[in-house]
C-alpha cells in the first residue's frame, strides 16, 4: 500500500519580494529515491531547509512524515536524517567517535549504539580506519560514512544535499549501493544532484527552474516526454530557458 511521506501544496518561499520557490506541489512515497534537480539557482537548498523544518515557509502547506512544516518541527527533526554537501562529521573526532556521538544525539541506547557502530563499520569495510581522525579519510569515505550516520537512527526520510559532490562516477555509484540498501529497509531518499548520472539512479526526479516545478516523473517517463536520449537533454531542455543561475 501507497504511504505518503512528503507532501506540498502550493508550497513558497520569498524573500522580500523575489520568490525564490514559486507554489511547489508535490508528493512522495515511503521508501521511493526522489531526485531534486535545477540548476544553480533553482530554489532547491530553500525548498530542501522549508521541508526539513529548517525554515518557515512563506505560504502554501506541506506534511513531512505527516508532521506539519508550520507547527510540527520538532517531530519532523526526530523522524529525519540530513547530509548537506559540507557533511556533518566533525574531523578531528575518530571514524568511531563521530559514529558514537551521533548515534547518541539520535537517543540510541548504548547497546545499540555497540550494535549500529560495528554493523556500520564492517558494512563500510572501515576496520582498520576506526581510530583514524575523519579529517584523514578521503572524501569518498567521508561521505560514505557521513550518509551511513545520518540513517543510523533508521530515519523515515533522509534529505542529501549534493551528498557526492568532487567525487569520480565509480565511487558516486558504491555511495548509491547505501541509498539502494536504505530505500529497501523503506527509509524514503530525497536528494539533490548535479551530476545526471545520479538522477538516473532515482526512482523519479522533478526538475525546478527559477523556484518552479517544471517536470517531474521518472527518468524513462522523462525521457520518453522530451524526446531525449539521455537525462542531459532533459535536462538542458528545461534549463536553458533559466533566469536565474550562472
Ligand atoms: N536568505 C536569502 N535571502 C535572499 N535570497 C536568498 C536567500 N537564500 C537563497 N536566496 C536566493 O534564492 C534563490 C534560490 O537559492 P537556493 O540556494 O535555494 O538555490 P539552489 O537551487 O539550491 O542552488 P545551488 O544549486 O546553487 O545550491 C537564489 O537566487 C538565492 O540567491
Amino acid at each position: 500500500m501507497k504511504e505518503t511521506v512528503i507532501k506540498t501544496d502550493q508550497l513558497s518561499k520569498r524573500f522580500g519580494s523575489f520568490i525564490a520557490v514559486d507554489a511547489i506541489s508535490f508528493e512522495v512515497q515511503k521508501g521511493e529515491i526522489f531526485g531534486f534537480l535545477g540548476a544553480n539557482g533553482a530554489g532547491k537548498t530553500t525548498a530542501m531547509r522549508m521541508l526539513c523544518g529548517l525554515s518557515v515557509p512563506s505560504s502554501g502547506t506541506a506534511a513531512i512524515a505527516g508532521f506539519d512544516i508550520y507547527k510540527k518541527t520538532e517531530e519532523i527533526k526526530r523522524n529525519i536524517g540530513y547530509m548537506s554537501q559540507k557533511f556533518s562529521l566533525y574531523e578531528d573526532l575518530t571514524v568511531l567517535e563521530n559514529i558514537s556521538f551521533f548515534a547518541g544525539i539520535y537517543g540510541l541506547s548504548n547497546s545499540a549504539i555497540k550494535e549500529k557502530s560495528e554493523a556500520l563499520i564492517t558494512r563500510l569495510g572501515l576496520q582498520k580506519e576506526v581510530k583514524k581522525l575523519v579529517g584523514e579519510l578521503p572524501l569518498g569515505w567521508k561521505q560514505k560514512l557521513s550518509f551511513s550516520v545520518a540513517v543510523l537512527h533508521e530515519p523515515k526520510i533522509v534529505f542529501l544535499d549534493e551528498p557526492t559532490g568532487g567525487v569520480d562516477p565509480v565511487t558516486r555509484r558504491q555511495f548509491w549501493d547505501l541509498i539502494y540498501e536504505a530505500s529497501e529497509k523503506g527509509i524514503t531518499v530525497f536528494v539533490t544532484t548535479h551530476y545526471m548520472d545520479e538522477a538516473e539512479y532515482c526512482d523519479r526526479i522533478s526538475i525546478m527552474v527559477d523556484g518552479r516545478i517544471s517536470a517531474l516523473d521518472s527518468p524513462s517517463a522523462l525521457k520518453t516526454q522530451f524526446k531525449a536520449a539521455t537525462m542531459d537533454e532533459v535536462f538542458y531542455e528545461l534549463a536553458r530557458g533559466a533566469k536565474r543561475g550562472d
